[in-house]
């Protein structure tokens, strides 16, 4: 289902709750892409120093009262950490207007918990990440049953705004994908780190070892994504027999770097779906 997103978002109001880092990124893409004009969004945001920060920023309207900031929404935008979820509840609870969608990007918070708290059938839960902030998210999106074409379209619009929206076929997706896209960032951040510290390691400013490790990271993604190649021939063919990759490439699989990935990944899935139990404090992962 794709519509012209302008003509979708004309007109439409929305209402963020909890304006922090992604309440600001999907505020900032909207009006990146000039798809709604800044009197169209509001922000319910209990931190004084915030909400200064995005009526400077963005010219955002800002209030401290949830209540107030759904007032007229078409969609309300659940952007509150998990451990805030049980105060917006009672916030909100019995307040949305029957005709009015809610999206929530909370971790874990799952489609029967936040219908049942804010007593309201028409919820669509997602998962951006922070890339979204400059139009390069990676966003995926489930609806509950009540909610109909137009609604998917509001949010679809939306979410689409942000870089890549895929509509995925169950809940759990979302888990996943939580873990996977969602949380992706910081693991490719500590290894952009890492890299840049090893470069200075080796004796490069800062500011060099920044500039090849960044340039070297995207135009690997873009390369891998233009050639259409499978990772494993794009890695083939910089390893040159008996050479540096494959010195680099042997202390990498004998430090268990995959199988580390891939531990890393299911604990974040795991804590997915501990935080969607209300699990709100975590812990080291066992297992
Ligand atoms: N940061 C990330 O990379 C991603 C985060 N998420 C999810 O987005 C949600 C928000 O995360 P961030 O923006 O990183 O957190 P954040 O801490 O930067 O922002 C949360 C904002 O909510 C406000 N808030 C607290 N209690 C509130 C209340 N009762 N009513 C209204 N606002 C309230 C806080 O003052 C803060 O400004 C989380 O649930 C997280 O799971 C999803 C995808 C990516
Ligand atoms: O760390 C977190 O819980 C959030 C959810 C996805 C990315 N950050």
């Amino acid at each position: 289902m794709r519509s012209d997103r302008h003509a979708v978002l004309r007109d439409k109001r929305i209402a963020f709750i909890g304006c922090g880092v992604m309440g600001e990124a999907m505020a900032s893409a909207l009006l990146r892409a000039e798809l709604v004009s800044v009197h169209q969004l509001t922000g319910g945001e209990p931190n004084p120093k915030r909400r200064s920060e995005l009526q400077a920023k963005l010219g955002l309207k800002m209030t401290a009262d949830n209540r107030e900031a759904i007032q007229g929404a078409d969609l309300v935008v659940l952007a509150v950490k998990p451990q805030s979820l049980d105060a917006v509840i009672r916030d909100l609870a019995g307040q949305l207007a029957p005709g009015q969608v809610v999206l929530s990007i909370i971790a874990g918070a799952t489609i029967e918990r936040l219908s049942r708290g804010l007593q309201h059938a028409l919820i669509v839960r997602s998962m951006p990440n922070t890339p979204a902030q400059i139009g390069f998210g990676a966003t995926t999106w489930y609806p509950a049953p009540a909610v109909d074409e137009a609604g998917q379209g509001l949010v679809e619009a939306v979410l689409e705004s942000m870089g890549l929206a895929i509509r995925v076929d169950s809940e759990d997706a979302i888990d996943m994908a939580t873990a996977l896209s969602g949380t992706g960032p910081a693991y490719v951040f500590l290894i952009m780190e890492a890299l840049i510290d090893a470069g200075v390691h080796l004796g490069f400013p800062r500011a060099i070892a920044e500039q090849l490790v960044q340039q070297t990271l995207l135009g690997s993604v873009l390369y891998a994504r233009e050639s259409g190649r499978h990772p494993a021939e794009l890695r083939n063919m910089v390893t040159t027999p008996g050479g540096t990759s494959a010195a680099a490439l042997y202390e990498m699989e004998k430090g268990g770097l995959r199988t580390v990935i891939a531990r890393a990944v299911w604990a974040a899935y795991r804590r997915a779906r501990e935080l969607g139990e209300g699990k709100t404090n975590g812990g080291p992962a066992e297992g």
